[in-house]
């Protein structure tokens, strides 16, 4: 069989983490409207009769990297690609983008093979469109495969795996057959936390935003579970808190009830807002919250 692991690039918004939840039949990669929800690397884990696939969701790749949140996300997507066998961009609609100049010389850096996945093709009207802008993206790049897939609908995701499996190494599992994912659990609850943020405040969610989990306690019958929402700024966590508390409130019951549904068991959530200035452009600060743990 062959087995190996899978870079899934692409810019913000593009669709990684639908792409990943569909294939990985679970929700484990967040997904919203917003871009630039992904921030952690996260590893699914598929394996078929034909193989194993080991994914490493990368962050979106940003063209300024001014900030030193927006620097540390290039940095990801750099180190992502090193050490996998094959790399998956991922690209909404027919066009290029400015930015995926970038990427185009990542790839060339990393010299792997490449499959161009065109996302997002449900939304693509004249079909024929895709035959003419496939025929650009081979002027452009040599790439192993190029496939038109839907990620929401899961439209051509079992070829777009195979054709992934075809381009893996040979050899035994890396991980148990069962297990879909390296990350912990904790750092998952941290994610659900986010996405329902995200899913509460649309576009009044500050991209300066993270979440920490302060406290995992599991005890028979009850985790209980202590997370800190750090904000830059006090009118953010007002935003964040609502009016006599009512939004953290529907934003902790939304994230209780999916952290109860990943874990199978009954979870006591708390949540708290927290202001600390200045921490999405300062490194140290950064790392104080954990975006190093990679
Ligand atoms: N119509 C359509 N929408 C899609 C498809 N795939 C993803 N989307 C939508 O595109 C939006 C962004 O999807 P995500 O999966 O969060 O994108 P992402 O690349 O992980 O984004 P970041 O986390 O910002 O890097 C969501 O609203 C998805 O529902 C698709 O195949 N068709």
């Amino acid at each position: 069989m062959n087995c190996g692991f899978v870079a899934l690039i692409g810019r913000p918004n593009v669709g990684k983490s639908t792409l990943m939840n569909h294939l990985l039949k679970q929700k484990i990669s967040i997904t919203s409207r917003k871009p630039q929800t992904t921030r952690h690397r996260i590893t699914g884990i598929n394996t078929t009769d034909a193989g194993q696939i080991i994914y490493v969701d990368t962050p979106g790749m940003h063209g300024d990297g001014k900030r030193a949140l927006n620097h540390y996300l290039n940095k990801t997507a750099d180190t992502t690609m090193l050490g996998v066998d094959v790399i998956v961009w991922l690209i909404d609609g027919l066009f290029w983008h400015e930015y995926d100049d970038i990427i185009f010389k990542k790839l060339e850096q990393a010299g792997l093979p490449v499959i161009l996945a065109v996302n997002k093709f449900d939304k693509i009207k004249d079909k024929d469109d895709i035959l003419a802008f496939i025929a650009t993206a081979q002027h452009r790049y040599p790439f192993e495969h190029l496939i038109p897939i839907s990620a929401l609908k899961g439209n051509n995701l079992e070829q777009l795996e195979s054709l992934i499996i075809k381009l893996l190494p040979e050899g035994d599992l890396i991980y148990d057959a069962e297990q879909i994912t390296d990350r912990s659990e904790r750092f998952l609850c941290a994610e659900i936390i986010r996405e329902k943020l995200t899913r509460r405040l649309g576009d009044e969610l500050p991209y300066e935003s993270t979440v920490e989990i302060g406290l995992y306690q599991e005890k028979p019958g009850l985790t209980k579970i202590y997370a800190v929402i750090w904000v830059e700024r006090m009118t953010q966590k007002n935003i964040v808190v609502g009016k006599q508390g009512e939004m953290l409130k529907n934003i902790g019951t939304d994230a209780r009830m999916d952290i109860e549904k990943l874990i199978g068991q009954k979870v006591y959530l708390q949540l708290w807002v927290k202001v600390k200035k200045g921490w999405s452009n300062n490194e140290r600060a950064l790392q104080s919250l954990g975006f190093n743990d990679m």
